[in-house]
């Protein structure tokens, strides 16, 4: 079997020389063009597992090359070298569809690994990394909608970069899901997908938690520890709610991305890292820049390529099928749960401010509530009430209520506990809602557990044993807010 052949674009001598010294030496075949025309023509003659092209030839530029490598059919990897520090040519490289760049000096580490990488992907084109993650049905991100298969063709055209991808998209929309997607179809997949949430971090142990730490470098740092960095290298980062990273915090991530190389809290030496950089909020970022509360740079660096996930009431056609896969998983075993025709009407016209999340909450809570597995319009206790679904939630109530049934706030202080008392439970106030009266004892629950920790998310998340995006959309749900 032959060895997969690289073609390098150069007109400096020397550093063509290098390059095809180190391919070679990597067992790899190599043919060299020293400018645009002699690359075409080499690429109109055989395929090139890579084409690795410097940014300025004596007859164009390689970013031409890079365009014109992307409209062909075959999705050959090409990676561009960047003068030293032009980080902007690299950016435009990376929009203009290179999957990877290298800064010149080039490092021969940098450009072993770039090499591998590119290789593992080209090993991948044809299977999943040339389709859509629809095609293979693996996809855990449902849905059938136009807007929906257009992201997933997105994704698909984005597993083959090693650009930075930001995702926006309102809270609960899918945003990690979609970052999940692009590394599983990407031949990045075999390593490690880490998801880090900015906003769960306290800022002080950031750099730590990030970059890692040698042993003695703090009080309480006992041993060496790797950060996100090292534990995602080779795979993907994702920076959830990228737009809470402090400052300072901002600084050091943007010579990190820019270095490829991070340096240990306590530590004298920097180390090479190879992660690819996804990062999501469902904040205004470009708002946040102007408003000087994320740095411009970053932002450009880390918005090389945006991804927009839609609100779920944009693609409300996809309600159906996204119920039933969300029902599917949550019924138990042996038992079938549906929606009745009238409670995905209802569902159809609630605004779904916390989208599929809130749909899973939802779907979660009216199954525990449903007779028979069969979900009506007031198991879903859907509030606020629309004024079009105003005549449904009204027939729905007309399901008997109880007698003694009265609103909570009016309930009289409960009676000091009698053995008559708890001997006549029917004497005990009944919620009318009972939906209502959950959120409400939940509300209690989240603000006391967010009283004693003085508002720290991450740690009332622990105390209530809820993940922090849990605690963070319950929040959000109930409206709780942190005092000014
Ligand atoms: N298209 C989809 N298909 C199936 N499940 C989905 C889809 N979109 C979102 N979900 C589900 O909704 C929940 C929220 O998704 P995810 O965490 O990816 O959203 P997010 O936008 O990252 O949220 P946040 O802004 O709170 O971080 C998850 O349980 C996820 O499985």
């Amino acid at each position: 079997m032959s060895s997969p052949r690289i073609l390098i674009v150069d007109d400096e001598a020397d550093l063509r020389e290098l390059l095809e010294i180190t391919l070679l030496k990597m067992g790899l075949d190599v043919d060299s063009a020293d400018c645009l025309a002699a690359a075409r023509d080499s690429l109109a003659c055989r395929d090139y597992a890579l084409v690795l092209t410097d940014m300025r030839l004596p007859d164009g530029f390689g970013i031409d090359l890079v365009r014109e490598i992307a409209r062909m059919p075959r999705h050959t990897p090409v990676a561009v070298i960047t003068a030293f520090g032009s980080a902007d040519n690299a950016v435009a490289a990376l929009k203009a569809g290179a999957f990877d760049y290298l800064s010149k000096p080039v490092g021969l580490d940098q450009l072993r690994q770039m090499v591998q990488s590119a290789l593992r992907m080209d090993g991948l084109s044809g299977s999943s990394a040339g389709s859509s993650p629809s095609a293979s049905g693996k996809s855990p991100l449902l849905g059938e909608s136009p807007v929906m298969q257009d992201l997933r063709v997105q994704i698909a055209r984005l597993a083959r970069s090693m650009a930075p991808v930001s995702i926006h998209g309102e809270s609960g929309s899918g945003k990690e899901l979609a970052a999940r997607a692009i590394h599983v179809h990407s031949n990045r997949a075999d390593k490690p997908f880490i998801a880090v949430n900015c906003g769960a971090i306290p800022e002080t142990l950031m750099e730590a938690e990030f970059f890692g730490y040698r042993k003695g470098a703090f009080t309480g740092a006992n041993d060496d520890r790797d950060g996100f960095f090292q534990a995602a290298n080779g795979g993907t980062l994702m920076l959830d709610e990228v737009a809470e990273l402090p400052l300072p915090m901002q600084v050091k991530l943007l010579r990190a991305i820019q270095e490829r190389r991070v340096r240990k809290v306590g530590a004298t030496v920097e180390e090479p890292v190879d992660v690819r950089l996804i990062s999501a909020t469902h904040q205004d970022l470009e708002k946040c820049v102007a408003d000087g509360k994320f740095r411009q740079d970053l932002y450009y660096r880390l918005n090389v390529i945006e991804l927009r996930l839609p609100p779920l009431r944009e693609r409300l056609d996809d309600l159906g099928m996204l119920s039933e896969a969300i029902l599917n998983r949550l019924a138990p075993a042996g038992m079938r749960a549906r929606l009745a025709p009238e409670a995905l009407d209802a569902l159809r016209q609630h605004a779904f401010p916390g989208n599929v999340r809130e749909l899973e909450n939802i779907l979660e809570r009216a199954l525990a509530f449903a007779n028979d597995g069969i979900i009506q319009v007031i198991d879903l206790g859907l509030k606020p009430v629309s004024q079009s679904l105003a005549p449904v939630v009204a027939e729905a109530r007309e399901v008997p209520q109880p007698a003694v049934a009265a609103p909570v706030e009016a309930a009289p202080p409960a009676a000091p506990r009698t053995p008559t008392a708890s001997a006549a439970p029917a004497q005990e106030e009944l919620p009318n809602c009972l939906p209502q009266h959950l959120d409400e004892i939940e509300r209690q629950v989240i603000l006391r557990a967010l009283q004693r920790t003085r508002f720290n998310r991450t740690q009332a998340a622990e105390l209530l044993g809820i993940s922090f995006r849990q605690l963070r959309y319950r929040m959000q749900r109930l409206s709780i807010r942190e005092p000014e």
